[in-house]
């Protein structure tokens, strides 16, 4: 996020839509006894803040509250008499490490601590709603040991589903709260969910969790996944310095998952702090720049290694106006274009040349979640069950600067999160690689 992206968000962007006023008192009132005098106690009108950078707070206009987002946490009346409530899940788009996690994680709350008895679980994402299958129940018993595994139980998709279809079936099984766990893609169709349930006048709150390895969902630290994801990808990199750095002429190219945004490529080369050059979809590149450099470093230091995001450098590639079902941009083959760039260039040069070229793909976002995530999963879903319970909607719930928080989904899906040229991230690239800033 630049400057101007977050002077234009004002207060009124990050209010929270509410089902109605809360009557029922919460039965984890115990727990919450004792929090009044932390920062992190929750009141109706505590916030935190959306600036955490005084240059940027005393540069709003004089007199208008301050942008802040609505506090995630428990609360000490709810919306939902918990016993009462059939709350349901569905997990959609690519897949991320984590998500049996938050499944888990929704399914132990919900039973555990709000003592919910009816939790339903979706099948195959927004087609299990729109084609009513028959949903899974889910109990602490049978969620037990999911989080060892990669993948989702529930099953995902992509592809558009008619709302008010999905909100037919979300009636026959008198759902009150649906937790939607999913990427950019999947909180539009939540929101399309949430719109369609007010317009009907039915009380169904509908909450997101947010999933992505891509990291591509605005004002939010990092998704779920992400960090498992990059931390896998590094291990390729490695594998790529190892091959390159024990063979003349060698070059290791690593191409790494990444539509839009190169947070995968940015996280995993800083990991290894071994990578060369690194290319990202968010900084345009020539071709003939990157031979000269690649060339050049190949030369002085014997090996060298490039990371490239599958959604760099699509201006090079033929224009492709084809889309999955999701809608998403298919991309054109970045790896193979650079493969056989280098390959060329090399030989026409005479110059030794053992390129060895590692596409890890899928591999990266099928695993398990690691102990950071894992963590990350379970505090969101609990903050999910919380902001549910509450009777708060149209939401995703997030982690700012730190702090777990509650984020309009309309904010979360007007911009997509990309590393900025101009941040710091990509200056540590830079200083890590030392390729120039422009090829
Ligand atoms: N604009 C939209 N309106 C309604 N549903 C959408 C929209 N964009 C995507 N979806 C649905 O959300 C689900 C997941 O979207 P997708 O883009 O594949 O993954 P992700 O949520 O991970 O970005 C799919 O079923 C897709 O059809
Ligand atoms: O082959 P698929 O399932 O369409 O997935 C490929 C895409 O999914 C991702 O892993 C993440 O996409 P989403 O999080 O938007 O689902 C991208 O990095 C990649 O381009
Ligand atoms: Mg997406």
């Amino acid at each position: 996020m630049n400057t101007a992206d977050v002077l234009a968000i004002t207060a009124e962007d990050l209010a929270i839509t509410r089902l109605g006023e809360r009557g029922v008192d919460t039965p984890l009132g115990e727990l919450l006894g004792g929090r009044e005098d932390t920062v992190h106690y929750v009141t109706e009108t505590d916030r935190v803040l959306l600036d955490d950078t005084l240059g940027v707070a005393v540069r709003r206009e004089p007199g208008r509250a301050l942008p802040a987002f609505n506090p995630g946490g428990p609360r000490a009346k709810l919306y939902f008499e918990p016993t009462g409530v059939t709350a349901a899940i569905v997990t959609c788009g690519g897949l991320c490490p984590g998500l049996n996690n938050v499944v888990r994680g929704l399914v132990l709350q919900l039973a555990n601590a709000y003592g919910v008895k009816s939790i339903l679980g979706f099948r195959n994402g927004f087609l299990g709603l729109a084609q009513d299958s028959e949903p899974l129940v889910l109990t602490p018993d049978n969620v037990r040991d999911i989080h060892k595994r990669g993948g989702t139980i529930l099953g995902t998709s992509r592809g558009d589903q008619d709302p008010a279809v999905m909100i037919d079936t979300l009636r026959r099984h008198e759902v009150h709260m649906l937790f939607v766990v999913g990427g950019d893609g999947t909180l539009r169709g939540a929101q399309k969910l949430a719109d369609e349930a007010l317009a009907r006048g039915i009380d169904l709150a509908v909450v997101g969790i947010p999933k992505t390895i891509d990291n591509d969902i605005p004002w939010i630290d990092q998704s779920f996944g992400f960090q498992t994801a990059f931390a896998r990808a590094a291990e390729s990199i490695a594998a790529a310095h190892t091959e390159a750095g024990s063979t003349l002429g060698g070059v290791g190219l690593v191409k790494l998952m990444g539509r839009h945004s190169g947070f995968i490529a940015a996280y995993a080369t800083l990991a290894n702090h071994d990578v060369d050059f690194t290319l990202i979809p968010e900084v345009p590149f020539s071709a003939e720049g990157l031979l000269a450099c690649l060339h050049a470093r190949v030369q002085r230091q014997g090996h060298a290694v490039v990371v490239v995001a599958e959604g760099a450098g699509q201006d090079l590639l033929p224009p492709s106006a084809e889309t999955d079902a999701s809608g998403n941009a298919r991309l054109g083959d970045i790896g193979a274009l650079l493969r056989q760039r280098i390959t060329g260039h090399f030989a026409r040069t005479g110059t030794p040349l053992s390129l060895r070229y590692v596409d890890p793909g899928y591999a990266i976002r099928s695993v398990p979640a690691n102990a950071f995530d894992a963590v990350y999963c379970t505090r969101l879903a609990q903050a999910a069950v919380h902001a549910g319970m509450a009777g708060f909607t149209s939401m995703v719930v997030a982690r700012w600067h730190g702090r777990f928080i509650h984020l309009p989904i309309a904010l979360a899906t007007a911009s997509r999160n990309q590393v900025d040229p101009h941040g710091d991230l990509w200056l540590s690239v830079l200083e890590a690689t030392g390729q120039p800033r422009q090829f």
